[in-house]
C-alpha cells in the first residue's frame, strides 16, 4: 500500500470515526507492511494497539478494502513512533475497562476547572448511578461511590475498589466523576486508567516535563486510577505515583483507586503503597449473585425497549440467563445485546430456544466453574457456621469438620492446587488440606450423612 493510499484510508477513517476519535486513535498508527493480506501497523502503545485492534480493526480493513488494497488482516505492534500529534493532543485514550468491546465513542471530557490542560480519559456516558443496579455483593462499593460523589469533606482516602472483571469497578468511578461534574463543577476531577498515568510519566521523563507532570497531578482536586496493579513491578511509576499519592492525600483531596484485588494481594508492589493504599477505605465487589444478575438484565432490557420497541421477550429467558451466565456482567450484557440484535434482525419474539440456539457459544464458555470461596460460603450456610469460621483458628469439631468438607469440596470442583486451597483457608499449610481430603473420603465411605451432605452441596454448588 502506498503513503497515498493509506492517506486516502485516513481520511475516510477520519470521517467514520468522527475527529475526536481519529485523533486519540488512528492517527498515532505507523502504517508498516502489507504481507500476504495481513497489514501491519505500529502503534505507540499496546494499549492503542489494543484498543484499535478491538474497536476499529474491523473498520481500517473495510476502508483500505474500498481503497484497492484488500486485506484479511490487520495486526499492531509497538512501534518507537509515537506521533506528536497523540501528544500534543488534548484528547487522551480511554481506558480498555471504561469501554469494553462494544464501548461507544468516548463522550466529551467532562468539563471542569482547568480540565483543558489536565490529562485524563473521556468517561463513558452510560456509566452513570442511574444504571448501576445495586444489590448485595456491590451495595457497600456503591454506598461508598455514593459517599465520595457528594463531594463533602473527605472522610476516607483513598477509597479503594476492587473485584474481578466486569464486576462495576470502572462504572462506579465514572459514575462518581460525572456527579462531581454535574454538582461541583469547581472541583478539578480527572479519572484515567493506571496505564494512561505510566504512558503519560513516561511520555515526560522523555520529554523532560516531569515538573509539569508532577504540577499536572497535584494540581488536582480528585484523582481516579482505574486498575492499578498494572504499576506493579514498574519501579518509576510506583515511585512516582507514591508521591502524587501523599500530595495529595496530604492536601485533602480525595483518591479514588480500583485493582483487580486487594492492595496486599498485587504482587510486585511496594509495600509502603500497598500500605497506603489501604490507609482510607477498601471495599469490594463480590462476584454477583442471582439476585443482582437479572436486576441488571432487567434493567437493561428496559433501556432496549428504546432501542428495539416492540420486542416480547418471553417469561423465563432472562432468569436463565441470569443463572446460566455468573462469570461477569459485560457478557451478561452482550449475551443480551446479542440476543436482542437477532430476534429483532429475524422479526421473532425471544423465547428461551431462541435464547439457546443464539447464545449456544457464550453458554458453553460460562458454564459455571465453582470457586473456593462458593464452596466456603454454600458450606458454612449449610452447617449454619459463620463464614470467618471457615479461614479462622477454630478447632472445634462444628466448625472443624465443614471446614474439612470445604477442603475437600475444594479439590474436587475446582483446579485449585492443595496450596492455593490452604492458602484460602485462611493461609493453612498444603498438608492440612491433604489431610482434610483423606479424613472425609474415609468418612464418607462409613457415614451416611457426610455422605448425602456432600452429594448435595455438590449438586447445590453445581446447579
Ligand atoms: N451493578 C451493575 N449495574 C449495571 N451495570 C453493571 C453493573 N456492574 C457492572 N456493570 C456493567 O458491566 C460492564 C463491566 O463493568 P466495568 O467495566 O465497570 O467492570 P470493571 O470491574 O471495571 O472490570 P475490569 O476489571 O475489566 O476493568 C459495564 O458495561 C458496566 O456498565
Amino acid at each position: 500500500m502506498t503513503d497515498d493510499t493509506w492517506g486516502r484510508v485516513r481520511e475516510d477513517l477520519r470521517k467514520a470515526v468522527g475527529k475526536n476519535n481519529y485523533v486519540t486513535w488512528i492517527e498515532p498508527l505507523e502504517f508498516a507492511t502489507l504481507e500476504n493480506g495481513v497489514a501491519h501497523f505500529r502503534a505507540p502503545t499496546n494499549f492503542i494497539g489494543n484498543w484499535v485492534s478491538r474497536n476499529y480493526g474491523d473498520q481500517i480493513a473495510m476502508h483500505m478494502s474500498r481503497n484497492g488494497t484488500p486485506v484479511q488482516r490487520i495486526e499492531f505492534s509497538v512501534g518507537a513512533a509515537v506521533r506528536e500529534a497523540l501528544a500534543a493532543s488534548s484528547v487522551q485514550p480511554n481506558s480498555v475497562s471504561a469501554g469494553g468491546s462494544n464501548a461507544p465513542s468516548p463522550a466529551p471530557r467532562p468539563q471542569s476547572k482547568g480540565a483543558s490542560d489536565m490529562p485524563g480519559a473521556p468517561l463513558d456516558k452510560r456509566f452513570t448511578f442511574d444504571s448501576f443496579v445495586v444489590g448485595k455483593p456491590n451495595e457497600l462499593a456503591h454506598a461508598a461511590a455514593r459517599r465520595v460523589a457528594e463531594g463533602g469533606p473527605v472522610s476516607f482516602n483513598p477509597l479503594f475498589l476492587y473485584g474481578g472483571v466486569g464486576l462495576g469497578k470502572t462504572h462506579l468511578m465514572h459514575a462518581i466523576a460525572w456527579q462531581l461534574q454535574t454538582d461541583r463543577p469547581d472541583l478539578k476531577v480527572v479519572y484515567l486508567s493506571a496505564e494512561q498515568f505510566m504512558y503519560r510519566f513516561v511520555q515526560a521523563l522523555r520529554e523532560n516535563g516531569t515538573m509539569q507532570f508532577k504540577e499536572m497531578f497535584r494540581s488536582v482536586d480528585v484523582l481516579m486510577v482505574d486498575d492499578v496493579q498494572f504499576i506493579a513491578g514498574k519501579d518509576g511509576t510506583q515511585e512516582e505515583f507514591f508521591h502524587t499519592f501523599n500530595a495529595l492525600v496530604d492536601q485533602h483531596k480525595q483518591i479514588i483507586i480500583s485493582a483487580d484485588r486487594a492492595p496486599v494481594e498485587i504482587k510486585k508492589l511496594e509495600d509502603r503503597i500497598a500500605s497506603r493504599l489501604q490507609s482510607g477505605l477498601v471495599v469490594d465487589l463480590h462476584p454477583t449473585d442471582y439476585e443482582l444478575r437479572l436486576g441488571i438484565l432487567q434493567h437493561k432490557v428496559d433501556q432496549y425497549r428504546e432501542t428495539y420497541p416492540g420486542l416480547v421477550i418471553k417469561d423465563g429467558v432472562l432468569e436463565f440467563l441470569a443463572h446460566r451466565i455468573s462469570t461477569n456482567v459485560r457478557v451478561l450484557e452482550g449475551a443480551l445485546t446479542k440476543l436482542f440484535a437477532f430476534g429483532s434482525l429475524v422479526g421473532r419474539e425471544i423465547t428461551l430456544e431462541l435464547t439457546q440456539d443464539c447464545l449456544a457459544d457464550v453458554l458453553r464458555a460460562s458454564d459455571r466453574k465453582v470457586t473456593v470461596e462458593e464452596i466456603q460460603r454454600k458450606v458454612s450456610e449449610h452447617y449454619n457456621m459463620r463464614l470467618s469460621d471457615m479461614i479462622g483458628p477454630k478447632r472445634h469439631r462444628t466448625i472443624a469438620r465443614p471446614r474439612q468438607m470445604a477442603m475437600y469440596l475444594s479439590k474436587q470442583l475446582t483446579s485449585r492446587s492443595l496450596p492455593e486451597i490452604g492458602r484460602r483457608f485462611g493461609g493453612r499449610d498444603h498438608t492440612t488440606v491433604m489431610h482434610a481430603v483423606r479424613r472425609i473420603e474415609e468418612l464418607k465411605a462409613v457415614d451416611n450423612q457426610i455422605a448425602e451432605d456432600l452429594e448435595l452441596l455438590r449438586r447445590m454448588l453445581e446447579a
